[in-house]
């Protein structure tokens, strides 16, 4: 049994009903310093509440509705506890029928923004204003609480809905009907910190620097004297999870850089000169071209290429692990968004989008138990894990880039040729953010190289070539995204570049879709 990192520090559940912005409240207690997990309400039973202990539990919105038959319900068992509870909108009405009260459809439903007026002091509110203040808020419901249950009166009024806010103050329950967890709710953030640090008088000790030292003190335990492989791509998560290992276990540690012929321009000499350059961690690096080539000759499935590409990591390495003398432990750069498992919207079973290629058979087939420190933690705590540990800003700062690589970035067949065109159209792509002081603006950019052809005229002369998609996102953690809204200058500017340079594309278009319905890459 290894030591539970999270033991040392004070816990909130947020129980899942799944509402599309539940992972939102994660984010906004994380980032003031709450350690919390999400865990679907049909998996919380006494038993789970026992061991996790929470100091305060919040119940995330739904889609169901209260009044429906067989609906969601909170464990009974937490309102018995003790403890702080906060209902956002599906969790505040299933605590009103639980504890007595009652929730109808409404008549007027409210989707977006609305304003709530404090009707009553409260430490939910601390800090907005006092009674009479009116206070932004986004509303997303079609049904509302009629009538609250004992001990519970409003705190905050819209015109709609008479229980916009409700309060028990003695029993320290809470409901609001709005979502403080959204960025459109501007004093969200606060509301939610009032009510885990002023209600459930916590402290906020979930820090990085904090993390770190908890973190290597786990691997210790975990990897004893034992040995350890690590596919380290360059990217964030695995070169965070590489030094964070290399503290921990010193030159137990071996990395494995594959080079799979479908990286970015210069990427592998750029990771293994700036590793080798700022680490003293054994670095092997597999040039394994061709390899990965041929096996995706010929193949255009998005989830074939996938799973191609997953079963040669695994090949290599293998091949590696045993030529480094053998390794009890494969590292991964596992994180929090891969493990929640989220109620799947009304309760159907959840679809694969896409097979993530680091997930799936691994271990099992390797033999090798796993070491996953990172699997606490968002993308964003990744990178500030990566600062505290004195990472270069070249690494900490770096857009993703998918294990596939361009291959899934590429509709279509691969071949060498196609890999080289969109690696070139790409690297000016990249160049031009760069050069616009874009890059830490965007969370991620990079270009597609359609399967279409088009007619063009190039020096009089008639052209039929590729058309070139380029891709450029926001995002805080990847699992949602909205386009980056370039100005025209730019696309232009970067459109002629890619023309002019690059043999083989005579078309630039930019893709404006968000996620969802998007997703971030186009396979
Ligand atoms: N070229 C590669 N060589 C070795 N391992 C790789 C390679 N590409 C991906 N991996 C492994 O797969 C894991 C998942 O890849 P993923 O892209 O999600 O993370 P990352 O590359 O570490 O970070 P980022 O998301 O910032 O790109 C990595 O943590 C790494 O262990
Ligand atoms: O290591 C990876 N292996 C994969 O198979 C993979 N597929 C997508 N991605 C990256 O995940 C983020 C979300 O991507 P999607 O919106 O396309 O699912 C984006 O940052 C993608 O680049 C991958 N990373
Ligand atoms: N966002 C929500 O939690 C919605 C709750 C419930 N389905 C309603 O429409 O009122
Ligand atoms: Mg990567």
């Amino acid at each position: 049994m290894t030591t539970d990192i999270t033991e040392h520090h004070e816990k909130l559940l947020v129980i899942d009903f799944g509402s599309q912005v539940t992972q939102l409240i994660a984010r906004r207690l994380r980032e003031s310093g709450i350690y919390c997990e999400i865990h679907p309400f049909n998996k919380v039973d006494d038993a789970f509440l026992q061991k996790f202990a929470p100091k305060a539990v919040i119940l995330s919105g739904g889609p169901a509705s209260v009044h429906g038959e067989g609906t969601p319900r909170a464990p009974q068992r937490v309102f018995e506890m003790g403890i702080p509870v906060l209902g956002i909108c599906y969790g505040e009405q299933t605590m009103c029928a639980q504890l007595g009260g009652s929730v109808e459809p409404a008549q007027e439903r409210e989707f977006g923004r609305a304003d709530i007026e404090i009707v009553a002091e409260s430490p939910l509110f601390e800090g907005l204003g006092g009674v009479g203040h009116s206070e932004r808020v986004w509303m997303s419901h079609g049904d509302r609480v009629n009538a609250i249950p004992q001990g519970f009166h409003p705190i905050a009024v819209t015109r709609h809905a008479p229980f916009a806010a409700i309060a028990d103050e003695s029993r320290r329950f809470y409901g609001v009907q709005f979502h403080p967890e959204v960025v459109n709710t501007p004093r969200g953030a606060l509301i939610l910190r009032n009510f885990t640090h002023r209600i459930a008088n916590m402290h906020g000790d979930w820090t990085m620097a904090a993390f770190k030292d908890e973190a290597i003190a786990k691997i210790r335990e975990q990897v004893g004297d034992g040995k350890v492989i690590c596919g380290l791509s360059g990217g964030v998560d695995s070169s965070v999870a590489a030094v964070l290992l290399h503290e921990a276990i010193g030159d137990r540690l071996t990395c494995v850089f594959v080079d799979t012929g479908l990286m970015r321009h210069g990427e592998a000499d750029q990771v293994v000169e700036l590793f080798r350059e700022h680490y003293n961690i054994p670095l092997v690096a597999a040039y394994e071209e061709e390899r990965f080539l041929s096996a995706l000759e010929g193949v255009s499935d998005p989830e074939t290429k996938r799973k191609t590409i997953g079963k040669l990591f695994i090949d290599v390495f293998e091949e590696n692990a045993r030529m480094a003398g053998g390794a009890d432990f494969l590292a991964q750069g596992t994180l929090y968004p891969d493990v929640i498992e989220s109620v799947s919207f009304a309760g159907g079973p959840s679809v694969t989008i896409k097979s993530h290629h680091n997930v799936g058979g691994l271990p099992e087939r390797m033999n090798m138990k796993l070491v996953e420190p990172l699997r606490e933690l968002f993308k964003d705590e990744v990178r500030e894990l990566g600062r505290e540990l004195g990472l270069p800003e070249a690494f900490v700062g770096r857009h993703p880039f998918p294990g596939p690589g361009l291959a899934i970035r590429i509709p279509g067949a691969v071949t060498k040729e196609k890999a080289d065109i969109l690696r070139h159209a790409d690297r000016i792509y990249i160049e031009e953010i760069r050069n616009a002081g874009l890059y830490d603006a965007i969370w991620q950019a990079f270009a597609v190289l359609l399967p279409v052809q088009t007619v063009g005229v190039m020096g009089d002369a008639r052209t039929y070539d590729h058309v070139l998609a380029l891709r450029a996102v926001t995002s805080v953690d990847g699992m949602t995204a909205d386009y980056f809204p370039f100005d025209h200058d730019f696309l232009g500017r970067v459109a002629t570049r890619i023309i002019n340079e690059v043999r083989g594309v005579n078309r630039v278009v930019y893709d404006v879709t968000s996620k969802p319905p998007g997703t971030i890459e186009w396979e």
